[in-house]
């Protein structure tokens, strides 16, 4: 009897495009010796819950689940029904998977204890980004940061278990729910996206070691309270629409993060002087997408400095954002310091 030996094309690599969520998480711990498999875990929660969230997503219109819930969160905002749900499904699933002591959520006012004095990890989430796209069929997201506790374990949850720097996530990423629903996440190794095969109830590898374009000709930001803007912001928007850059704006940060991410283009999210700190929450949107656009060759910082090296104060807490290729960041950084010079020295 012959015995056939099979050589995939590219096994030279461990995983490649087709590689499932569980297998690739499964090599990349292996490439770690020291590696327990706890923040695997938590990842495969994440991917459990995400899997939950897009089927609720999918049939948001038919089952009630769009509309308001009628409370607001502690941001004023109105929570929408699938803010809530999205809630429910990521804590639930990080409770049961066992590796986490402690959650913040967007939607929750205080920090959420999971009474697991084995939990090694403080998880930051926003449940569901851009819910005002929710009604009305537009991409909307998951974000999430995970860090490591710095108390000994056993003991209670202190604050500086929950207010650590970008700079200390060991994994941070995203769940896109567009025409088709996506995880991209980092570890600190490069960026790896995988699509979700609803059939088959499984995420696979499709877009391996994610890089951003250095520059590109997109800018999304709303225009809409521009003339609450900095004088040099105003002028980098000049400069985009003198070179006809392409205006891109979902009104989802996943969203416009992830096109520019794929394409070339720069976000921006600014202070305003109606609100001086702009609008997006520095624990569970900004780190965790500073961390992804680093980790592709791409920046992030809130105009003036790095996302990933702000000491937070609060939980709830904004920040301006500046994020995507390198070469846009840095020179609409360039224009807001030139500005600000100009008017300090007047
Ligand atoms: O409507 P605006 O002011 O442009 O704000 C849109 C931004 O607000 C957000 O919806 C805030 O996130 P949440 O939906 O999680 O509160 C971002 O996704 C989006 O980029
Ligand atoms: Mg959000
Ligand atoms: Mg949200």
């Amino acid at each position: 009897m012959k015995i056939k030996l099979y050589t995939p094309s590219d096994s030279s690599i461990a995983y490649s495009v087709g590689t499932t969520l569980d297998r690739f998480i499964k090599i990349k711990q292996d490439e770690f010796p020291f590696a327990s498999g706890e923040l695997s875990q938590i990842l495969r929660d994440i991917a459990l819950a995400a899997k939950i969230v897009n089927r609720e997503t999918n049939r948001a219109g038919l089952a009630n689940i769009g509309g308001a819930f009628g409370q607001t969160n502690v941001q004023g905002e109105e929570q929408q029904k699938l803010d809530v749900i999205a809630n429910i499904r990521f804590m639930r699933a990080l409770t049961k998977g066992g590796e986490v002591c402690a959650v913040v959520s967007e939607e929750d006012d205080e920090v959420i204890d999971l009474q697991n004095s084995s939990g090694k990890y403080v998880v930051a989430i926003d449940p569901l980004d851009g819910s005002s796209n929710i009604d009305v069929n537009i991409s909307i997201g998951t974000i999430f940061s995970i860090y490591r506790r710095v108390t000994p374990l056993g003991r209670r949850i202190l604050p500086q278990d929950i207010m650590q720097p970008g700079n200390q996530q060991v994994a941070a990423g995203y769940v896109l729910y567009g025409s088709s629903t996506m995880l991209v996440y980092t570890t600190g190794y490069g960026v790896n996206g995988f699509t979700y095969e609803p059939s088959l109830g499984e995420f696979f590898l499709s877009h391996p070691n994610m890089c951003a374009p250095k520059d590109g000709n997109i800018y999304s930001i709303n225009e809409g309270t521009a003339n609450l803007f900095e004088t040099g912001l105003q002028k980098y928007i000049e400069k985009c629409k003198e070179r006809q850059f392409s205006a891109r704006y979902i009104g989802s940060l996943v969203a416009d993060f992830h096109r520019n991410l794929l394409k070339g283009g720069i976000y921006i999210y600014p202070a305003t002087s109606k609100s001086p700190k702009g609008k997006l929450r520095l624990l569970y949107e900004a780190n965790a997408l500073a961390f992804i656009a680093e980790q592709a060759g791409g920046m992030a910082t809130d105009g003036f400095g790095r996302i990933l090296d702000i000491e937070p104060t609060s939980l709830h807490q904004r920040t301006p954002l500046y994020i995507g290729s390198e070469k846009m960041v840095e020179e609409a950084e360039g224009f807001l310091k030139i500005k600000n010079e100009r008017s300090i020295s007047l």
